[in-house]
């Protein structure tokens, strides 16, 4: 038996706050397998926590989202091969955002989401390799995806430390983890030692100096003169969020799972990360680009060919989040309908006939309605063409997979090992 694990970005909702993407959409193959399927409902990490992307992975493949995380920093660092000296750097995940330069008021979090690449690039080689505390300290800036920038800090004497608060207002950070906050008080925030460790403070002042310093630069660049000329908003400041010094180490998964070979299809750099981590096979699918349409039938290709070299196939589309934290609920039911239609359907048929079984989860909800990630419960189907029982569950939604016969799951690190018990693989 093999498995593809399919995991929707931040598609589901929470209906209590009203009709759901996943209840508007037009998704026959999902509510066709949901039918046949086993399902359920599942915090992914834990009532009440509304999850990181990277938490919610972690405890998607298994792995103790508190205990056993390396940190966004350093994954997504390893998502895009920077090295880490153990340390004497930090990483953290940021954002190229908007803000007043005068207030540090947050006026977009994400600079509007219309930075491309042309631009990210140039923008962060201004900051890239800017010397802090009089030549003592330093920063690499990496542009990632879109807004997404990785950000590391080092001190070439003294030791760093990553127990320090993020400047990015929207997250909060509880331990290894952030948690997403519904309301907040949009301003830079100070970086602030979370205990009397020395080594933490000295952190602090990297990350104090080099937040100021961005801003001037950046707000004086000539790609922001640009962006402003063309009525669009400057990014002009970078915000921080979850530290952590070294290199992500985490258990090789195929060793949690009786060495059963795990490949990966991964968009952004922190699932690219926690994948390459896991010690998972990388299927590269950074050629393919495009319209929708194109895009998820080439994924669907790709997994199809990696299944050929592995047990399980972890695959994870970003689509459907962003249009959540955007509010909007057209796009992000239009995004389900098209995973559903080109990457769905090119491979339903070839999974039923090798006999293979496939898993259809989200990391987390993102409700349109809260424009961010939230703790309500995401729904998950699991199909073998072997059940005789499925559930006869109508729609894949929030509403009709909470009758599904796997239940409620209270912490989703359980859910792999279950589901691969379930299907004799282990
Ligand atoms: O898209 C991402 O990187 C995260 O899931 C959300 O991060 P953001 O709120 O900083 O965009």
């Amino acid at each position: 038996m093999k498995l593809v694990y399919l995991v929707l970005d931040g598609a589901a909702g929470d209906p209590n706050l009203g009709k759901t993407a996943y209840m508007i959409a037009d998704k026959p193959n999902l509510d066709s397998l949901a039918y046949k399927s086993k399902c359920g409902l599942m915090y992914v990490i834990g009532k009440g926590i509304a999850p990181e992307s990277d938490a919610a992975v972690l405890a998607l493949l298994g792995y103790d989202p508190i205990n056993e995380h390396p940190g966004r920093g350093p994954i997504e660092a390893l998502g895009v091969d920077i090295e880490l000296k153990e340390e004497k750097e930090v990483a953290f995940r940021g954002n190229f955002a908007t803000v007043d330069p005068l207030t540090k008021k947050i006026i977009d979090r994400r600079a509007g989401r219309g930075i491309n690449k042309e631009e990210a690039n140039e923008l962060a080689s201004l900051i890239d390799g800017i010397q802090l505390l009089n030549g003592k300290g330093y920063a690499k800036v990496k542009a990632t995806v879109g807004h997404r920038v990785v950000v590391v800090l080092g001190h070439k004497e003294k030791q760093l430390g990553d127990e320090v608060s993020n400047t990015d207002p929207a997250y909060e950070r509880r331990g290894k983890v952030s948690v997403a906050l519904e309301n907040f008080d949009a301003t830079i925030k100070p970086c602030i030692p979370l205990n009397q460790d020395e080594k933490n403070r000295i952190t602090c002042e990297l990350v104090n100096e080099f937040t100021e310093r961005a801003i001037k630069i950046l707000s004086s660049s000539k790609v922001n003169e640009s962006r402003l000329k063309n009525g669009m908003l400057p990014a002009n400041a970078i915000l921080l969020r979850d530290a952590g010094t070294g290199k992500a180490k985490m258990k090789d998964i195929s060793a949690m799972y009786s060495n059963l070979k795990f490949s990966a299809l991964t968009e952004m750099p922190v699932e690219k990360g926690i994948a390459k981590a896991a010690g998972m096979k990388m299927i590269d699918v950074s050629s393919i680009s495009g319209e929708r349409k194109h895009v998820y039938e080439q994924w669907a290709l790709k997994t199809i060919e990696a299944l050929s070299v592995s047990d399980v196939v972890y695959v994870h589309l970003k689509g459907p989040d962003e249009p959540g934290h955007e509010g909007n609920l057209k796009l992000k039911t239009k995004i389900i309908e098209d995973i559903d239609k080109y990457y769905l359907g090119s491979i339903v048929k070839y999974l039923e006939k090798e006999d293979i079984a496939i898993l259809v989860t989200s990391d987390h909800a993102t409700p349109c309605e809260k424009k961010a990630h939230s703790d309500s419960p995401v729904p998950f189907l699991l199909y073998s063409k072997n059940f005789s029982d499925g559930d006869r569950i109508k729609r894949f939604d929030e509403v009709e997979c909470k009758s599904g016969s796997f239940g409620l799951i209270s912490e989703g690190k359980n859910l792999l090992k279950t589901v691969l018990s379930f299907l004799k693989m282990l």
